[in-house]
Formats: structure tokens, C-alpha cells, sequence
């Protein structure tokens, strides 16, 4: 199966068609203020109306509550949520029932406890995002993790591969970890929260030909 792209952190119109014109089956938008790469939902709304139907939208919240993550959802109707804070296995699987779209859980690698803990949400997402683990953001640091945590680790949910991802590196990355979908956002900027779209189609060429 040809391998899965998530270009995240997108704020313009023409940045998710770069993206999708280079392959990316995912595009993310991110609803967190103090993120470089914060869109509101009435901004996000648009973006994934513009991509209309093209790629799939994933929405990230962290650690947003009840009121707010209905409101986000409601507003922008994205394919999926993918909560990138400390959203536990039953949040995330109410969040699923209640609003009938894919839910994704990143995890901050930190060590072998992170994969067992990850086990916890199994039948309660529909993908685990292994990231790098947080800085001063929850995500979007543009920093790789060790690799070598996820060799033999039998996967039994989708998941993806993210944390520092770039040109240069994603086809190791698929190498090291045979990742199904590979996630990046700093990697394909040219400052924090602005996309290239030389970049962007570096990346998607390079995980395309790993
Ligand atoms: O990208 C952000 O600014 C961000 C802020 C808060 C929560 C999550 C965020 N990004 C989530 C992503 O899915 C990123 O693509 C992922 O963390 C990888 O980022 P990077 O290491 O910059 O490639």
C-alpha cells in the first residue's frame, strides 16, 4: 500500500493545494492560540471546504474542553480530530461515538513506556500518531525521537510517524520504521508556521519514493 502524507499546520488556501497538488492524502489544522500555526475554526472551516473533499482534514485540539470541542467539530467538520494533548483513552473514545468521525491520539515518545501506555487506546481511536515529545508546544517541535523505541513493537491500530521530519530524513524514517502514514510541519516551513510548497513537495516525493 503506497504510503499515507499528513502535511500539518496548513493556514492558507494555497498551501493545502500545494500540498494535495504533491500527494498529501492528509492535511492538518491546528486550533490552539499558541501555536505559529493557529487558524480559528471559522478559518479552518474554509480551508477544509477549500479542499473539498481532496484530502482528508484532520482538526488537532489540545486538551480543549467539552464546549469547546463540540463547538470545533460543529464548526468545521473535519474527517478527523486528532487530540494532541493529555486527552485520555475515554475522552477520545467519547469523543468517536458521539461525533462519528475518526479520532487520532499522538503520543510523545518518550521511552518503551509510552508504546505500553499506548496500548490503553486501542479500540478507542482509530490511529496513534507516535510524535516527539513535548517542548514548549505539545507538537510541532521539529524534533525527531529515537526511532529505534518502535522496532519489533507490533502494531495492532493504524498510526503514523511524526516529530522533525523533513526531506532529508522521511525516507529513512519509512526505512527504520515501515511508518504507513508520515506526518511533518516544521520540516516543510521556512520560518515557524509558514509552509513552502518547494518544501512540501520535496517531502512528499521523498516519502513517495522510499
Ligand atoms: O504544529 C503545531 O504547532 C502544534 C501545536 C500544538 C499541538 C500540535 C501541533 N502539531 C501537531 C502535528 O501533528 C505536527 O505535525 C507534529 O507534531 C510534527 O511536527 P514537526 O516536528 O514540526 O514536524
Amino acid at each position: 500500500m503506497s504510503i499515507q502524507i499528513k502535511i500539518c499546520g496548513l493556514s492558507t488556501p494555497e498551501t493545502v493545494d500545494a500540498a494535495i497538488a504533491a500527494g498529501a492524502t492528509h492535511f492538518g489544522l491546528v486550533h490552539f492560540e499558541p501555536s505559529p500555526r493557529h487558524v480559528s475554526l471559522e478559518q479552518a472551516a474554509a480551508l477544509r471546504a477549500h479542499a473539498a473533499g481532496r484530502a482528508k482534514a484532520v482538526l488537532l485540539l489540545v486538551n480543549a474542553d467539552p464546549q469547546l470541542t463540540a463547538r470545533a467539530i460543529g464548526t468545521v467538520r473535519p474527517d478527523i480530530v486528532q487530540f494532541h494533548g493529555n486527552e485520555t483513552p475515554e475522552w477520545c473514545a467519547l469523543v468517536r461515538e458521539k461525533a462519528g468521525i475518526e479520532v487520532w491520539k499522538a503520543l510523545g515518545m518518550r521511552d518503551a513506556g509510552t508504546l505500553e501506555h499506548s496500548a490503553d487506546f486501542i479500540g478507542k481511536v482509530d490511529r496513534l500518531l507516535f510524535d516527539s515529545p513535548a517542548k514548549a508546544l505539545p507538537g510541532g517541535t521539529g524534533e525527531t525521537f529515537a526511532w529505534g523505541l518502535l522496532h519489533g513493537h507490533r502494531h495492532v491500530i493504524d498510526w503514523g510517524l511524526a516529530g522533525g521530519l523533513s526531506p532529508a530524513n522521511v525516507a529513512e524514517a519509512i526505512g527504520q520504521t515501515g511508518a504507513p502514514l508520515v506526518d511533518t510541519s516544521s520540516g516543510v516551513e521556512s520560518a515557524p508556521g509558514v509552509k513552502d510548497a518547494g518544501l512540501i513537495r520535496a517531502f512528499c516525493e521523498a516519502a513517495a519514493s522510499a
